[in-house]
């Protein structure tokens, strides 16, 4: 493959690259670093990369949670923000955004996806009852636990599997689910929480076909369906891409199907929608919607701005209508697949098929001399960040916390560099930089040692956690 900054179509009879479906018109200056400053920052930072200032960083791929480059269409809506406390225009603007795309008739904006989880989590759930979701996340489980539920995870096994080749590892296994019922009953499950293109299992989509016979599952028991809608536009793309029927479909039309589904979503805009803040709860349930307005203003702001800006409601709002354009959304999760091809074609362990917004390493593979008690992917974000600049994110034991029965670590089978890509911000030259560093330091990972923890917060721990290298 060429290293340009488009991609290639895999149609042999058209060798044409495809560009980008946009131009810059704004950029931001790179800061670049010696290798002894970063190995002093990564030191100072206690060895987490959530802890290193930004302007320490060369490539910032730690997320794609608020780093998108807006259009200058969302920059023109932010200056017509209406900036009343109450009946924003703005508001009005979203609401009518997320009717139309993703179908839902109420929506309730709120800061950010987990302020949306907390409201969802806290009404939805009585303590002691089950929320199956398709994997784990970090600060969905967390809500669930913090309103006393228990988290279940009915995600198919191919999913823990970082070689399996599924093209749709975000699927739900009908078994699991079936089983939880007979063991505990109907009643003991709140809902059923399904995130499209799973974040914990890299980034993995389900197929529309196993959402049907979800969902179908799910009214013959009653029990409704929440998304975690994230990264839905990305799991629409895959479906278009890959299951039969759907090519050619509009992602507008795939979302839209995909969300008919549920009874609502909460969502963290600051992925799919293209800005830098905010979310929403939206749903069809007119009763739930009538209580989660009623705590949005104990905990964000009025149910017309949650914790939101008038223009922070119009960038989302204009973001919502761009991230359904199919040039956009290929383009974005092509540039993830070229950045993988790149690290699969030197022969790096990653977690395949390559997922909708990151490329994720396999840290148990790459670092096969460490054990998962000296956190590898840990030890290898912190190597990857003094080798060139490049930060990325753990998503392995640290991100995994502990059991809140037992207090012991929890061991996923999944140990992860996660290597997440902005939305319209980096080039594949950038691609090739970060590329480039991860074959030198697969070059020379026996060199790389472990860590141990020497702090580490009781919530959420990977955020603030620190360590230090294990002296041998
Ligand atoms: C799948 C998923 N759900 C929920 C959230 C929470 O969203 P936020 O960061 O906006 O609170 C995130 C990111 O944090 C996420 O990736
Ligand atoms: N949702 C964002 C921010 C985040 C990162 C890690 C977390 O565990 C929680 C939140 C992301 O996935 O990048």
């Amino acid at each position: 493959m060429r290293r340009v900054q488009g991609r290639e179509r895999k149609d042999p009879v058209d060798k044409r690259t495809i560009a980008e479906p946009y131009k810059i018109k704004v950029v931001e200056p790179l800061r670049a670093t010696t290798r002894d400053y970063r190995a002093e920052k990564i030191r100072e930072a206690g060895y987490n990369t959530f802890l290193l200032r930004s302007e320490d960083v060369y490539i910032d791929l730690l997320t794609d949670s608020g780093t998108s480059a807006m259009s200058d269409n969302q920059w023109a809506g932010m200056m017509l923000g209406d900036e009343a406390y109450a009946g924003s225009r703005n508001f009005y603007h979203l609401e009518a955004a997320v009717q139309e795309i993703y179908g839902f008739r109420y929506v309730v904006p709120t800061h950010q996806g987990r302020a949306a989880e907390h409201i969802t989590s806290q009404l939805r759930i009585k303590p002691g009852q089950y929320v199956p979701m398709n994997m784990y996340f970090t600060t969905t489980r967390e809500h669930v636990e913090l309103a006393h539920g228990i988290f279940y995870d009915c995600i198919i096994d191919e999913a823990h599997d970082p070689a399996n080749p599924h093209p749709f590892k975000g699927n739900v296994d009908l078994a699991k689910l079936d089983r939880l019922v007979q063991e505990k009953g109907r009643d003991a499950i709140a809902y059923l929480s399904l995130a499209p293109c799973v974040n914990m299992a890299g980034g993995q989509p389900f197929s529309m076909g196993n959402l049907r016979q979800v969902a179908a599952w799910a009214r013959r028991h009653g029990i409704p369906i929440i998304f975690d809608a994230t990264r839905a536009v990305e799991n629409a793309y895959f479906i278009q891409q890959r299951e039969p029927g759907y090519a050619g479909k509009p992602v507008r039309e795939i979302l839209r199907e995909m969300m008919s589904y549920g009874e609502g979503c909460t969502m963290s805009s600051k992925k799919d929608n293209l800005v830098n803040i905010g979310g929403f709860i939206a749903t069809n349930n007119e009763e739930f919607f009538v209580q989660a307005k009623e705590m949005v203003v104990v905990y964000e702001g009025l149910h017309t701005y949650g914790g939101l800006a008038g223009r922070d409601m119009e960038a989302i709002a204009r973001g919502i209508y761009e991230m359904v354009d199919d040039a956009y959304i290929a383009s974005r999760v092509r540039q993830v697949e070229y950045l993988g091809s790149r690290l699969r074609e030197a022969g790096i362990p990653i977690v395949e098929p390559v997922g909708g917004h990151a490329v994720f390493v396999d840290a148990k593979r790459f670092l096969s001399h460490l054990p998962q008690e000296e956190f590898p992917a840990q030890a290898l974000a912190a190597a990857l960040y003094v080798d060139s600049g490049v930060r990325g994110m753990e998503r392995g034991i640290v991100s995994a916390g502990r059991d809140p029965v037992t207090g012991e670590h929890r061991r996923p089978k999944l140990e992860l560099v996660r290597l997440t890509i902005p939305r319209r911000v980096y080039t594949n030259l950038h691609m090739d930089v970060v590329a480039e560093s991860c074959i030198a330091l697969y070059g020379e990972r026996r060199a790389i040692r472990g860590l141990k923890m020497v702090y580490e917060p009781k919530k959420l721990r990977f955020f603030q956690a620190r360590f230090e290298p294990i002296v041998p």
